[in-house]
């Protein structure tokens, strides 16, 4: 590849980035790039990661590795880089979870883990430990000695776990407790820890592992640092207490270059111990030099305008950014829907919404309900009324074992096994085709000059496939079929050769709850299903309205969006005046490329708890309609 000089080098895919972007992509030290929603923050990222590797300013072998919270964060970043750069040169660009980065490590060098500390086998627990209880807490504090008791009552069973675990580093040796805190943990750690027991460890104490394993080990953190001499960490401002201190200790020193980018006014884990201070830690401990950014890609100016008044409440200094996208909609772009009952609401939202893409010719992916929690409930109760005008919902926050859907469809295995089962369906799917023989071909460890090698693996795919059409062409869906089909594919890519080909399947037990989580869906998508094409689409939500949390929408962006529920019981934590529920409407508000929509329906609930939110939209000049 040609080498480009540095300066004369341009994005990728987009036509440019704003001055301040174009400095922190330059800048040759650590960085925080503050922004507000639709800055084009991920959209750094790749444009940043790809001028690393193009200016080989991170040369081979060093790798770019990118820490994000969500995992479909990680693999849509991971899609944008690989867009936009060779092959050769995008396969060193790594981006993970902090959590699965963290996992990584400690399954990788679980030997090395100090003796005292080191699980059997670090299985991972989906729910919050005993440790957030206030049982625990209680017990704690009556079993420990008489000096510490005070200090113990004061702890909280929300944030324990979060603040004082993640905020505390394990010691290298066993030592005995010299305060409440000390003593608290050690008994915190023999939930986690249980001899003769297997471990479900949350990922809070898989965290301080991996710290405690770099501690211990230096030479393990010196690999980790020779090879990520740049690291790229999105969403800064929810870095938690034990994700900053990882960081710390991982990247600390003077040879890694952090950049952090994110919104202080879309902090929305201090419920799960994100620090307020993340970017000021940043400037201090990495000397990163900071760059506010002012643009906004997504929005139209109308609801730019209106989300201004938004992050005025939350930053009164907050800056006036400017609109870059246009305008597409005539009348309001921003309403309140105000119904008695949840019938009128649902009955009022489906037909709005199937009139709407009609008329627009929209489609159902352009929308979003976002609802602030329990969206299973919610679509219970929209599913038949949205049925009756031909919509369906595709709920991505609903769980499936120890994963929930979103992260499910965002997983590599998960889009080969539903591309194999495209194939499987009809002949005509050439993307399928791509995906599905390039990471056969990986699977098989062809490499890449092997021409006869890659040639029978082709035959021999060809053939599969043709089997698995004929077959699939002769039965109808169910969940036995699936249940069968699913066998005979996921034995055809060879779980063995999956875990050695992709780290993140290699070690722990994503592999197993990927599988879980495919098979839950798959059958339950096969049952009843006209054809396998409509299993597939009902799979992979084609022509579905997605559904989420607030929390599980971060980093996206729909033509319109419709809060459902706000209403003091859906947001029921909320305490008039704490700026993390004015950030999750931020959050939800700035979603929106064209129109904002809020549903308050009197039958679930009062709105005096968030009144504010409602004469925020007020204040911005957002009408209320009764429906
Ligand atoms: N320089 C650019 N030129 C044109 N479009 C851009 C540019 N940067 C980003 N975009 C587009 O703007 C939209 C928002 O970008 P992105 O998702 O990266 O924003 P963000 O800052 O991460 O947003 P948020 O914090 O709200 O999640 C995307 O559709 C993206 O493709």
């Amino acid at each position: 590849m040609p080498l480009v000089r540095p300066d004369d080098w341009r994005p990728r895919g987009i036509d440019d980035l704003e001055p301040a972007a174009w400095n922190a992509l330059r800048h040759g030290g650590s960085a925080c790039v503050v922004a507000g929603p639709g800055a084009g923050k991920t959209e750094f990222l790749a444009q940043r990661a790809v001028y690393l590797l193009e200016n080989r300013i991170c040369h081979a072998p060093h790798r770019v590795l990118a820490i994000s919270f969500k995992t479909d964060a990680a693999s849509n970043l991971a899609a944008r880089v690989r867009q936009r750069c060779p092959p050769e040169l995008a396969n060193r660009f790594v981006s993970l979870t902090f959590d699965s980065f963290c996992k990584s490590l400690v399954d990788r060098f679980l030997n090395a883990v100090p003796a005292d500390c080191r699980p059997p086998d670090p299985m991972t627990s989906p729910f919050p430990s005993g440790g957030r209880s206030i049982s625990f807490l209680t017990l704690a504090r009556l079993n420990a000695p008489q000096e510490w008791q005070a200090d113990i009552a004061a702890f909280s069973a929300t944030d324990f776990e979060a603040r004082v675990v993640g905020g505390y580093r394990l010691p290298l040796a066993p030592q005995a407790p010299q305060s409440a805190a000390e003593f608290t943990i050690a008994r915190w750690w023999a939930t986690q820890l249980r001899p003769g027991h297997p471990s479900s460890l949350t990922f809070v104490s898989i965290n301080r592992l991996a710290e405690l394993l770099l501690r211990a080990n230096p030479h393990i953190r010196n690999a980790l640092v020779a090879t990520y001499p740049f690291v790229f960490v999105d969403e800064f401002q929810d870095t938690t207490f034990a994700q900053y201190d990882f960081l710390l200790s991982a990247f600390s020193g003077g040879q890694t270059i952090v950049t952090g980018v994110g919104d202080d006014k879309q902090r929305i884990m201090i419920f799960a111990g994100a620090r307020r201070d993340a970017f000021q830690r940043l400037e201090a401990d990495f000397g990163a030099a900071r760059f506010p950014l002012l643009f906004n890609f997504r929005s139209s100016p109308d609801l730019v305008a209106i989300q201004h008044v938004v992050a005025r409440a939350l930053d009164p200094n907050a800056a006036q950014t400017v609109a870059r996208a246009a305008r597409q909609v005539d009348g309001d772009v921003a309403q309140v829907w105000r119904s008695q009952t949840k019938a009128a609401e649902a009955a009022h939202l489906a037909q709005w919404l199937a009139n709407d893409m009609g008329t627009r010719g929209r489609s159902p992916r352009d929308y979003a309900l976002l609802v602030k929690q329990k969206s299973d409930d919610y679509e219970h109760e929209l599913a038949s009324p949205f049925a009756a005008h031909g919509l369906r919902i595709r709920n991505e926050s609903h769980a499936l074992g120890k994963t929930s859907l979103q992260d499910l469809l965002s997983d590599d295995l998960c889009r080969l096994a539903i591309a194999m089962f495209r194939l499987g369906a009809t002949r005509r799917a050439p993307a399928a085709w791509q995906l599905v023989s390039s990471k056969v071909l990986a699977l098989r460890a062809v490499v890449a000059d092997d021409d006869i090698g890659a040639a029978k693996v082709e035959a021999d795919l060809t053939a599969f496939l043709a089997a698995l059409r004929a077959d699939m062409a002769a039965t109808a869906p169910s969940r036995n079929s699936a249940a069968d089909f699913a066998t005979r594919v996921f034995e055809y890519l060879d779980l063995a050769a999956i875990a050695r080909t992709y780290t993140e399947y290699g070690v722990g037990d994503l592999l197993q709850i990927i599988l879980e989580a495919f098979c839950l869906h798959f059958f339950a998508s096969a049952d009843g299903a006209a054809d396998w094409t409509a299993c597939l689409d009902a799979f992979e939500g084609v022509n579905q309205i997605p559904m989420m949390t607030v929390h599980k929408s971060k980093g996206l962006e729909y033509d319109t969006i419709v809060f459902v529920g706000l209403d003091d019981q859906a947001w029921w934590a909320h305490v008039p005046g704490d700026p993390e529920g004015v950030a999750a409407f931020f959050v939800a508000l700035s979603r929106a490329k064209q129109r904002a929509i809020f549903a308050f329906c009197q039958e679930r609930g009062a709105r005096n708890n968030v009144a504010e939110l409602y004469q925020l939209l007020t204040d911005a000049g957002v009408p209320e309609i009764a429906i």
